[in-house]
């Protein structure tokens, strides 16, 4: 049973102004993961939730801030900690002109893999994809690719994953599937997830605490039970709208 009081990310007083915008983007967010935990970050567009992913993921440079991952601080020495972490979104493009089987050799390759065979065949049959390993990555569909993009993630068997919307070009019955398994590989190996999503319905029932950024500043944040009670909310579709509405000067 993964230890759910192991901090594996700490981030404190992250924030970032881009030198082209107008307004703050992120402004002075903290936040905890422990680990075997699926925390997920909700907000309306323009929330700051891909900034605060982006700077997770060593992508953007915070203004202020620090952050620490896996015990190490990952603003400076991330290159220590680089290999425990992976991530997937619909945004990151995949070799279109390779087969499904050979997208995940290369990456397989890339991450300098022992065993890789095993390993790629396992996240096939895991993802569901073996039928599919020898066609092209541009012949298939949106939804196939974006499993492929997560599988292809989870070869590393990171501590932590990183999944910027992964259900948002899934129908509802390959969703469920996903969640399903990704709930299942946290539960099996103790991973803590950390994941975007607009699909509040998918939130409540793959997360174990959500985060609501507004503004570029968490407005809610706890268990789900706990901010549904707290807020006399019937879903969290509805604490959102509401919240959303009360701070509409966003
Ligand atoms: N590269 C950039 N240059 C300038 N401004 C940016 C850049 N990236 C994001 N922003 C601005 O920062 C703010 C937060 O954007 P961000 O993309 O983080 O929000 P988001 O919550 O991920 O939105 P969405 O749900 O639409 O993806 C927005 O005002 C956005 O216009």
């Amino acid at each position: 049973m993964p230890d759910k009081t192991e901090r594996v990310l700490e981030a404190r007083n992250l924030s970032k102004t881009f030198l082209n915008g107008s307004k703050i983007a992120l402004g002075g967010v903290s936040l905890d993961l422990y680990r075997g935990e699926i925390l997920s970050i909700v907000g309306p567009n323009g929330a700051g939730k891909s900034t605060l992913i982006q700077i997770l993921l060593g992508l953007l440079h915070p203004n202020t801030g620090s952050l620490n991952i896996l015990g190490v601080d990952a603003i400076r020495h991330r290159r220590l900690i680089a290999h425990r972490i992976n991530y997937a979104s619909t945004d990151l493009s995949l070799p279109y002109s390779l087969t499904v089987f050979e997208n995940l050799k290369v990456y397989s390759f890339i991450y300098n893999l022992a065993d890789w065979r095993t390993k790629v065949d396992s996240i096939l049959s895991d993802f569901g994809l073996s039928e599919i390993a020898s066609r092209r990555v541009g012949s298939l569909s949106t939804g196939q690719v974006a499993k492929l993009g997560i599988a292809k993630a989870l070869l590393t068997e990171p501590e932590i994953l990183f999944l910027d919307e992964p259900t948002a070009t899934l129908d509802p019955e390959v969703s469920g599937h996903l969640r399903e398994f990704l709930r299942k590989r946290v539960l099996d190996t103790g991973m803590s997830l950390l994941y975007t999503s607009h699909n509040m319905r998918e939130v409540e029932r793959l997360s174990d605490r959500i985060i609501l950024l507004g503004g570029g500043k968490i407005i809610k944040e706890g268990m789900i039970g706990d901010l549904l009670k707290s807020n006399s909310a019937a879903d969290l579709e509805s604490l959102f709208l509401d919240t959303v509405k009360k701070t509409a000067s966003w």
